[in-house]
């Protein structure tokens, strides 16, 4: 019997670790879902790069490639429903997802954000940043967190957070590192339950 998978579609901006992550942990037997798309706002994006190497439909959409982000933001949606993707991930995507497509993928948009929300998140909150916030927050722990996508950044209900520990000598760098190794696990996680159906 043949199993529907979900698609995923995954937004990226830069790096791309966590699309990587994901897509090397839907090639696993049994993981119920594919990585079917990928859109970067940024052309030279690694993330892009890697979806080429793979074989994976890639986009670029961005400001330069539409004049306005609500133009911006019906492509898109016309994107993933065309290809039937089932649920979107933003991984290190740096811009707001449209209403548009927030109300036509309600509940299926997620987002892995690399704190403990509520705590250090918002504009402004993103990268080195938050890292850096939570460093001069004197917070003893931290870790990332998977939400669901709503219009106000960080500000959906919270699917799941993996603590890490914040240690006496690191750097902003050095936490980003502890906290990206945790989302590399967090994040697929959730998309393997969600793919299931739990
Ligand atoms: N509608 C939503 N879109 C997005 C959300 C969201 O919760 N709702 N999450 C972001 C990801 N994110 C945190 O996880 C985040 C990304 C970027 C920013 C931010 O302040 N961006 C700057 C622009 C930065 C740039 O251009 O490089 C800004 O908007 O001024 C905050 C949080 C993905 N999309
Ligand atoms: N607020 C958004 C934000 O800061 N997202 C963070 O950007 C990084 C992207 O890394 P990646 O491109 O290697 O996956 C990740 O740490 C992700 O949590």
């Amino acid at each position: 019997m043949v199993v529907a998978q979900l698609g995923v579609a995954v937004l990226v901006s830069h790096g791309g670790s966590n699309f990587r992550a994901l897509h090397e942990a839907s090639l696993v037997p049994g993981a119920g879902f594919a990585v079917s798309f990928a859109v970067s706002n940024n052309s030279g994006s690694q993330a892009l790069a890697y979806a080429r190497e793979r074989g994976i439909p890639s986009r670029h959409l961005s400001s330069r490639t539409h004049g306005s982000v609500d133009e911006l933001d019906a492509v898109l949606l016309g994107e993933l429903t065309d290809r039937g993707v089932g649920l979107v991930v933003t991984a290190g995507y740096m811009k707001k997802v449209g209403p548009r497509t927030l109300a036509a993928y309600e509940g299926r948009i997620i987002n892995v954000h690399p704190s403990l929300l509520p705590r250090h998140g918002g504009q402004g909150m993103y990268g080195m940043a938050v890292h850096e916030a939570v460093l001069a927050s004197g917070d003893q722990v931290t870790g990332p967190s998977v939400h669901h996508v709503t219009a106000e950044y960080d500000t959906g209900p919270v699917i799941a957070r993996q603590e890490v520990p914040v240690l006496p000598d690191d750097t902003a760098e050095s936490l980003a590192a502890r906290v990206l190794a945790a989302e590399h696990r967090l994040l697929p996680e959730v998309v393997a339950r969600i793919a299931r159906g739990d």
